[in-house]
């Protein structure tokens, strides 16, 4: 278990605080300039990231992946999280909350200075209470969760095939099985209470990539969202 950094230092941390906006991520009673949130949650390997792509390729979202995120600022030279990140994502266990929004909050502020989307898919999150409580009062609330409902069995496989080649330090017996309690133990509890609030939108990915998005397609339509193309 990876030591839990001091909470209120992280809170203090200079690098964490929120960062100036020339135009607002979310203006509540606007039709215009607000941020659409889909929240994509599911098991590790259930097909989170490859249904995303297909949801950006078709309906313009830009994609957010916590983990991706998380991975790049372990990488960044001169990080003061690098080493406590790897740690975390070695062990499966979920990264302290005032790191991963502040990143996610960055990636959004960027992508909106950038080019105005404010359409975002944020894959992989929110894993932890605290982390969904926190996102939808200080940042801004999703629409809904997407959640590929995928059992251990074939997250396993999939997962153990990845790691051939991808080079996660997780994709391996040891953290997938970390990974998977973590996902029952804390993930699951922020499913089923977006579930209880009606938020949330359920696909079987246990069917072919094509089979799935099919059916991710529908129950898009059915949120009053269609594609772009
Ligand atoms: N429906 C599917 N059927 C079979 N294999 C799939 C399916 N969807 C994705 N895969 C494959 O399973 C692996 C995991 O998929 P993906 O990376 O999309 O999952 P993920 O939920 O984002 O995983 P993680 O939680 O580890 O980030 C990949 O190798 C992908 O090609
Ligand atoms: O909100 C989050 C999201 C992810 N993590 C850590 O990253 C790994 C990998 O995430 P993937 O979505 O599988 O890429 C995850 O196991 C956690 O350790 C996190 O801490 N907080
Ligand atoms: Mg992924």
């Amino acid at each position: 278990m990876p030591a839990v950094p001091d909470k209120k230092e992280l809170q203090e941390n200079p690098a964490l605080q929120a960062p100036k906006r020339s135009q607002p991520l979310f203006s509540p009673g606007t039709s215009d300039g607000q941020a659409l949130v889909i929240f994509v949650l599911g098991g590790p390997g259930s097909g989170k990231g490859t249904q995303c792509a297909n949801l950006v390729r078709d309906y313009g979202f830009k994609h957010l992946s916590a983990g991706d995120l998380l991975r790049e600022e372990q990488d960044r030279e001169g990080s003061e999280f690098g080493d406590m990140i790897k740690t975390y994502i070695k062990e499966g266990e979920i990264v302290p909350m005032e790191v991963t929004i502040q990143l996610l909050e960055n990636a959004m502020n960027a992508t909106i200075e950038d080019n105005g989307n404010r359409k975002f898919l944020i894959d992989g999150f929110p894993r932890k209470m605290d982390q969904a409580i926190a996102f939808e009062e200080k940042v801004v609330p999703s629409k809904f969760t997407l959640f590929t409902d995928c059992p251990e069995a074939a997250m396993r496989e999939r997962l153990l095939n990845r790691g051939k080649t991808s080079g996660r330090a997780d994709d391996n017996e040891e953290s997938i099985k970390k990974r998977f309690r973590t996902f029952v133990e804390t993930s699951m509890p922020v499913v089923q209470k977006f579930e209880k609030e009606g938020r949330v939108v359920k696909v079987d990915a246990t069917k072919a990539p094509d089979e799935v998005y099919q059916d991710v397609r529908k129950q898009f339509s059915r949120e009053g969202l269609e594609p772009q193309k």
